[in-house]
């Protein structure tokens, strides 16, 4: 079974993907990560922003092994991998280890922006996780300011608007539900309400 969970940014989806991976034992795959990633190397390096083959040659060469959540969950790098996701080169290069990820046998659990509409289409169960942007911002901030990160309420919302703005409009495959995904709006649910209704969602879909 392929579960794929798409949504905007701190709408949970992490946070159901690894409880659904964790019930149903299935591998998963953040693919956010996978972006911030080439943003921060992209950072580090200096390579600009719109520098498609530069991005591109940084994407085939990640290794996914080896990637450390950790400096990846910075708010920088979160702007940085919106930037990059931007180009379609880079979206390419990572087009083929997420679709491999996706198809391996027994299934997988992946989560991020584009898994129900471009990287798994076929997937059996599709949702696509929502809130407010006050109360994503709001999640957000205080992850962020447990991280040891100075940041106001405001500029993470600013942040968050632009995020969504930017992934939802660009060309290449923009933040969107897919036409047979099942919004989950977790605005008013905790975490373990969230992931209540996600099972009862692939529960209806696979029953
Ligand atoms: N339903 C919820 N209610 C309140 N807080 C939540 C809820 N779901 C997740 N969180 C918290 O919000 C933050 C973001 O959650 P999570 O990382 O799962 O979101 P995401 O959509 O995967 O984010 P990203 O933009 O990094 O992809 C985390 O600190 C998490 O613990
Ligand atoms: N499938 C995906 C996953 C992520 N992105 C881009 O990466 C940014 C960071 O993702 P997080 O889930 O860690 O917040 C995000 O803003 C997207 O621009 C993507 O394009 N496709």
């Amino acid at each position: 079974m392929i579960i794929a969970i798409d949504g905007p940014a701190a709408s949970g989806k992490g946070t159901i993907a690894r409880a659904l991976a964790r019930h149903f034992g299935l591998p998963h795959l953040d693919t956010g990560l996978l972006y911030r990633a080439v943003g921060r190397e992209a950072l580090v390096r200096g390579i600009a922003f719109d520098d498609g083959p530069a991005l591109a040659e940084l994407a085939a060469a990640l290794d996914v092994s080896a990637l450390d959540p950790e400096p990846l969950k910075a708010g920088p790098v979160g702007e940085a991998a919106s930037r990059v996701a931007a180009i379609n080169e880079v979206r390419q290069a990572l087009m083929t280890l997420q679709r491999d990820f996706a198809t391996q046998a027994g299934g997988a659990v992946l989560d991020g922006r584009d898994i129900g509409t471009v990287i798994a289409p076929e997937a059996q169960v599709k949702i696509f996780v929502t809130a407010t942007p006050e109360a994503r911002a709001q999640r957000r901030h205080a992850e962020l300011v447990a991280r040891g990160e100075e940041v106001t309420p405001q500029s993470v919302l600013d942040d968050i608007r632009k995020r969504d703005q930017r992934d939802s409009s660009r060309a290449s495959a923009p933040l969107t539900k897919a036409a047979d995904a099942v919004e989950l709006d977790n605005t008013t649910l905790g975490p373990a309400e969230s992931v209540a209704r996600a099972l009862e969602i692939v529960a209806s879909r696979t029953e």
